[in-house]
């Protein structure tokens, strides 16, 4: 059944909602149902975001006043209300870019602890004290914020994302204007409603939604925005970081994967078919450090492909809001077109489809789902073994040694995560030590960020530096070092 919205989600700028001065909206729609309207979100204008750009520098001198601990006290209340809303907010997820209510509400949960882990921050030390050369001096270090913090994120994680940024901005003493992306503006303005809902001084987050190129590119090129934190493809992250660097603005990318899981001849088949099915296919393989690549022993090659083929044929479609719906819709018609570009490919190229390869005929709703499909590649150059395809795809390979596998993990211009599957210790930590990837998971999935820990990628998947944890500090702060003499 279609269902039509003609709910109206404003921009929050300086404590309040309002509509872009462009006075037009686009539709934000459910991928399982395209006919339902979740929202009319703004297209935004350059002139709004000067407008919250001018509020965040406005509050920045009142924000990094208070103490760490008065920040993380409205931090704590913002998690509070969310835990009040998860509901409302996971299935608007859900029915904004279409992974499962279970994921959606696994991934609220998981801002709200963000939120609580970001608001201790508060009271941890920011500095060290280092003995000088001089007796009679005092050396030390502190950290002061950046300033006013340009926040730029992808629909794949609406909820985890952008509070993962947003929290260790604030928390630091930064301000925030938040673009997030079209296709989950709708459920970043619930999220910022408990920003506001909590008292939030005005001014000290913003969030202005509407166009890539102009909100986004706005950001990326604002004289007044002092870091940019970006999640998403490598095309607009090398666009974010040309325009930084031209006006010496400090950035942050994480970017894209073709994240690689090795099979060795001792795994636990089980096990390993349960990892690549679920890293592979949860959340529709929308996730950066999904698995997409497969490599396999040739000693248990056949018994691994016949179990991973039998399990993956359960897999149940549909939509995310459905208790029985494992895996949902792709988040839209462009990434829809996307995946099914890159299975044409894949078959042109000459890889070997063994399973699925269409879009799956929803009976409801004409939903943007494609079936779980399985390539054999012979040929590690062709796009399917190289390019991030974002979407229900495995290419599997054959290997005949353990260092044949890793070779072919690391063929790769990507490193963000990487799972082996053995039971041998040596096999482990040849494993650690040669795989090139920021996120290295023995005998699990590949995909599984802990907010607690350092993540982010290597080669081209990131500028390098990491996010969440204690790591966050590094970005949304600069380092001073104080030396005092009497
Ligand atoms: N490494 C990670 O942590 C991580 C996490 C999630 C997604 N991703 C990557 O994100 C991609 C999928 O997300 P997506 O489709 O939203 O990515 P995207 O790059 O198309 O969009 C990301 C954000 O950038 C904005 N944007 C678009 N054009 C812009 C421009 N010219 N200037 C500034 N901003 C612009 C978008 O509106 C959106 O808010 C995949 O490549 C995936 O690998 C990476
Ligand atoms: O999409 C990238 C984030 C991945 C993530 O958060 C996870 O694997 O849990």
């Amino acid at each position: 059944m279609s269902t039509v919205t003609t709910a109206n989600y404003l921009n929050y700028i300086n404590g309040e909602w309002v509509e872009s001065t462009s006075n037009e909206t686009i539709e934000s729609i459910n991928p399982a149902a395209p006919e339902e309207i979740v929202g009319h979100i703004q297209l935004s204008t350059k002139e709004d975001l000067d407008k919250a750009v001018e509020a965040a520098k406005n509050a920045q001198k009142t924000w990094r006043g208070l103490s760490g601990s008065e920040r993380g006290e409205i931090l704590y209340k913002v998690a509070a209300i969310m835990e009040e809303r998860l509901e409302e907010i996971a299935e608007c997820a859900t029915r904004e870019m279409g992974k499962t209510l279970a994921e959606t509400k696994g991934e609220t949960k998981r801002g709200i602890a963000i939120l609580k882990y970001y608001a201790g921050e508060g009271m941890r030390k920011v500095g060290d004290v280092i003995p000088s050369t001089d007796n009679e001096a005092l050396m030390f270090t502190t950290r002061v914020p950046l300033g006013v913090v340009g926040v730029i994120t992808p629909w794949n994680f609406p909820v985890a994302i952008p509070i993962w940024k947003v929290a260790p901005a604030l928390i630091y003493g930064n301000t925030v204007v938040i673009k997030p992306a079209s296709e989950s503006a709708v459920t970043f303005a619930k999220i910022a409603k408990c920003f506001a809902d909590a008292g939030l001084p005005k001014g000290v987050l913003n969030m202005v939604t509407g166009s890539g190129t102009i909100v986004g590119g706005g950001i990326a090129a604002h004289p007044e925005i002092k870091g940019i934190t970006f999640t998403g493809s490598n095309a607009v992250g090398k666009s974010i970081a040309h325009e930084a660097m031209k006006r010496g603005a400090k950035y942050q990318l994480e970017m894209g994967g073709k994240n690689p899981v090795i099979v060795a001849g001792d795994a636990d088949i089980e096990l390993a078919v349960d990892a690549v099915i679920k890293g592979a296919f949860l959340s529709t393989g929308q996730k950066c450090t999904a698995t997409s690549r497969v490599i396999v022993e040739e000693t248990i090659y056949d018994r691994f492909i016949k179990k991973l083929i039998a399990e993956t044929k359960k897999i149940t479609i549909g939509a995310g809001i459905h208790a029985d719906s494992w895996m949902g819709p792709c988040a839209s018609e462009t990434q829809y077109k996307s995946v099914l570009q890159a299975i044409q490919t894949g078959i042109n190229e000459g890889a070997k489809l063994i399973l699925g390869g269409k879009p799956y005929e929803d009976k409801v709703n004409n939903g943007y789902f494609i079936e779980p499909t399985i390539f054999e590649v012979a040929d590690q150059n062709i796009a399917i073994a190289r390019e991030e395809i974002f979407g229900p795809v495995i290419a599997l390979m054959k290997v005949s040694s353990m260092e044949r596998a890793i070779d072919l993990a690391n063929d790769s211009a990507y490193g963000l995560s990487a799972s082996i599957f053995t039971g041998n210790i040596t096999r482990m930590l040849k494993f650690v030590q040669e795989m090139e990837a920021g996120l290295i998971r023995v005998n699990a999935e590949s995909a599984g960020v802990e907010l607690q820990a350092p993540f982010g990628g290597m080669k081209e998947s990131s500028s390098h530096s990491r996010e969440q944890g204690e790591a966050a500090k590094e970005f949304f702060t600069s380092i001073k070092t104080v030396f005092v003499k009497g």
